[in-house]
């Protein structure tokens, strides 16, 4: 028996086991953490090297391949992607390993991730611990299993099964794996020990029907259509990431081509992939989302010298839209919730509405409910000993302002005191409490149970304790935390306006809201901005607009095109003025069959009205062309995200990245905006912005914010070093 341990992360070792009676490892190498490091070529080299001892020692029967610390293998080190592969190839290792006369089994452990699975599928035989997860995540990173895995995995699994797996790089759990035949036997127990024992079993055994690459592939007997419907499906849900369709053609090839040719395949599909600029996207986005919970904030406080206070009660005040659902993510975590409404009648309906929703999650995941954790009360007095308060009332500054004072006289002293508002002060809300320290934003995203997006907003008087437990709650309700400063609209909100702006300015100047969302919707945005305003509801923004006083009717009647030497758009109001709040009326930007309907129509009525309103403002149409639409709402956006990076209300450009992935559709594929300027240029962004606003002077988001000019002046840094330009603002706490 020979046993090597494969490495997962930091160093790794390698052993070799000369006697599988007795309990003496030798070491033989020691590695990095994947295939594709320098050090990681000693492992692929120790395992190369053990397999030919294996093999040629007559006393060696098998051989079991295991990780170390209880993990199998990650996969790929993606840092290294970019660095020249050194050490044998893969592909022919795993060839040797299949090959092998004697059986090869693998004690999988922890993950069997990307490359760490396609080793495990060139095994014989494959033992997996109950907790151990296994996937071919290569797609999300812009990849395919480039090592035999779609050549392998439909050979095993079947076609339909193994595009499911392949096109989403879903993780699976031991038992489903079992289940779908991935694995030959799941264990409780030590799982090296388990596939020793296995190992022993098989010793002579005839290995011709474990070679899956010798397998023939299933051909589902309706094979175009199969492919064509699932191509259809895949093109539609990756709106235009180019990765799951390619893996789709890459099992194409595992149907309708011998082995070896389905390889040849494989390696050229992956080779297009691998130097794609999605694949970039993808795999800085991979560690833009780990790197936000490194958070820092423009004072100092840090998150590796921040310490949260534990928090095991939570209370929601206000059960509406927003409450109902972070009452439902604090409930499955295991908090205990105390949930607060006005009157009986409303937390009656609040309470209606939490337990369906937590039914119908349990019973979708197949976990058990989490209904008792959770105490409903129509007075603020319930919420006197928990550790934590998240408040979710209407966004109305004075109400929020009177709940904050009266949570400060209630909770007991210590108590985090958060607001889920969408864009107001922090620290008003703060200057209203005897602990100002205490006070952060947890800005959740709707439907709040569902997003995975959690903008933490520090004022300028939050406590690193504040912030750091704010990020610690959002964490174990398995939200992405970001850090965030505190000014109008965060990061998210704040960068959403310009983008929105154009938009309305575009339609003034000739386009549709079909030809824009068009645009936005081909470039990857699940909904254009016309679709989403009237899903959210036309009639927010309108009351935001109302009091900050911008809807008013000039002298001569018509709504203000220029309010405070700016240009402003007032079309939103006017839509609104008629009663047209989007699907919740039936009516918006789109007509719809009734209010609350879904599929959004063209409609003829808002096409004449756009007509008569640039009639009555003596606004000519003009013919506009996608680039025009794309840059414009884009560019802007970006801009002000430059700006906030400049203003220090963003650490770095992964925060905003990671909140416009994950909080407004931005498309993964194209790493988020900031990722996407940096892969455009930054100069040519520059330059761009610098002729729109030439041709828009009256409309200051097109005036290229000061670190974008320096950016480009310093040679356009790559992204990974903006930071370092970044002058770190005058500390605002
Ligand atoms: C023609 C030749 C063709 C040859 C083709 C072969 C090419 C391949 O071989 C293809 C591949 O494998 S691609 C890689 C596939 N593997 C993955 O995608 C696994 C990614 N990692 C995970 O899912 C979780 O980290 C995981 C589930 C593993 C662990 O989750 P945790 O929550 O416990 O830990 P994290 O916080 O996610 O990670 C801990 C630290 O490790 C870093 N990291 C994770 N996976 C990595 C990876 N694969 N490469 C590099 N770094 C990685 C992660 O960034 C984090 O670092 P810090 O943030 O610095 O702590
Ligand atoms: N709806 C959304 O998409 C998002 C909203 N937000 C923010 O979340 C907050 C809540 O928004 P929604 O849930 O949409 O509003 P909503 O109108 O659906 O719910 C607000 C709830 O607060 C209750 N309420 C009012 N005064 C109260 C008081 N004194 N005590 C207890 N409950 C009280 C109301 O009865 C109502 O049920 C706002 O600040 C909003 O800006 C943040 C992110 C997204």
């Amino acid at each position: 028996m020979c046993r090597a341990s494969l490495p997962f992360s930091a160093t790794w070792k390698l052993y070799l086991e000369r006697n599988s009676r007795c309990n003496v490892f030798r070491r033989i190498g020691t590695a990095g953490s994947t295939w594709w490091s320098p050090q990681c070529a000693a492992v692929r080299q120790g395992i190369v090297d053990m397999m030919h001892r294996a093999l040629r020692e007559p006393e060696v029967k098998s051989v079991v391949i295991c990780g170390q610390d209880g993990k199998f293998c990650g996969g790929a080190d993606i840092r290294e992607f970019g660095a020249k592969m050194s050490g044998p190839p893969l592909v022919p290792m795993i060839h040797m390993i299949e090959a092998a006369a004697k059986p090869v089994v693998a004690a999988i452990e922890g993950v069997a991730l990307g490359g760490g699975l396609e080793l495990a599928l060139s095994c014989h035989y494959r033992i997996a611990h109950s907790k151990a997860r296994l996937g071919l995540p290569e797609v999300t990173l812009g990849l395919l299993p480039g090592a035999g895995g779609t050549q392998r995995l439909p050979r095993l699994i079947g076609v339909p099964a193994a595009l499911e797996l392949i096109t989403t790089g879903r993780h699976v759990t031991a038992a489903e794996a079992l289940q779908l035949g991935i694995v030959d036997e799941v264990t409780d127990q030590n799982a090296v020990d388990a596939a020793v024992k296995f190992a022993q079993s098989v010793e002579g055994k005839s290995l011709d029907a474990r070679r899956i690459g010798t397998f023939p592939c299933p051909r589902p007997p309706d094979l175009d259509a199969v492919f064509e419907k699932v191509m259809k499906e895949v093109r539609r849900s990756a709106r235009g990431a180019i990765a799951p369709v390619t893996c789709v053609q890459a099992v194409h090839a595992a149907v309708t081509l011998p082995y070896a040719k389905g390889m040849e395949r494989e390696r050229e599909l992956f080779s297009t992939l691998f130097t794609s600029g999605q694949a970039r996207a993808l795999q800085y986005y991979f560690f833009a989302q780990r790197a936000v919970s490194r958070w820092s904030t423009p004072s100092g406080a840090r998150w590796d010298t921040s310490k949260p206070r534990p928090v095991r009660k939570a209370a929601v005040i206000g059960l509406g839209t927003m409450g109902r659902g972070i009452s439902v993510s604090l409930a499955q975590a295991g908090f205990s919730v105390v949930a607060v409404e006005t009157q009986e009648k409303q937390l009656l309906e609040a309470k209606q509405a939490v337990s369906g929703m937590l039914e119908r999650d349990a019973k979708r995941r197949g976990a058990p409910l989490a209904h008792g954790n959770i105490k409903y009360s129509c007075s603020l007095k319930a919420a006197a000993d928990v550790d934590l308060v998240i408040e979710a009332v209407f966004e109305d500054m004075a109400l929020k302002k009177a709940i904050f004072r009266q949570l400060s006289a209630i909770c007991k002293p210590g108590t985090f005191l958060c607001s889920n508002t969408s864009a107001l002060d922090i620290d008003e809300l703060a200057s209203q409490t005897q602990s100002p320290e205490l006070v952060v934003g947890m800005h959740f995203f709707a439907p709040a149970h569902v997003m995975k997006l959690l903008e933490v907003v520090y004022g300028p008087r939050s406590s690193p304790e504040a912030v750091a437990t704010a990020m610690q709650m959002g964490k174990k309700i398995g939200k992405v935390s970001v850090a965030v400063g505190n000014c109008r609209g965060f990061v998210g909100n704040r960068m959403l306006k310009p983008y929105l702006e154009q938009a309305f300015f575009l339609l003034e100047e000739g386009a549709t809201p079909e030809q824009v969302d068009q645009v936005l919707e081909e470039f990857g945005f699940p909904m254009g901005v016309f679709k989403v305003s009237d899903l959210s509801g036309l009639d927010v923004g309108w009351k935001v607009r109302k009091a900050d006083g911008l809807v008013v009717p000039d002298s001569t009647g018509k709504s203000a095109r220029i309010q405070g030497g700016r240009r402003y758009s007032p079309l939103g109001d006017l839509l609104c003025e008629q009663g047209r709040f989007g699907q919740k009326t039936g009516r918006g930007w789109y007509q719809y069959d009734k209010p609350g309907g879904r599929v959004a129509k063209s409609d003829p009525w808002l096409h004449r009205f756009l007509e008569e309103y640039r009639a009555r403002h003596g606004l000519v149409a003009r013919r506009i062309d996608q680039q025009e639409v794309l840059e414009r709402c884009l560019y802007a956006l970006i801009n002000e995200g430059f700006q906030i990076l400049q203003d220090g209300i963003a650490a770095g450009p992964e925060d905003i990245d990671v909140i416009y992935v994950l909080g407004y559709g931005w498309p993964r594929h194209r790493g988020g905006p900031m990722f996407f300027a940096d892969m455009v240029g930054l100069d040519k962004v520059l330059d761009r912005l610098e002729r729109y606003h030439q041709l828009h002077p009256d409309v200051p988001g097109l005036k290229p914010c000061s670190l974008l000019r320096k950016l480009a002046a310093g040679g356009c840094p790559p992204i990974h070093r903006w930071r370092e330009v970044i002058q770190k603002p005058h500390s605002q706490l």
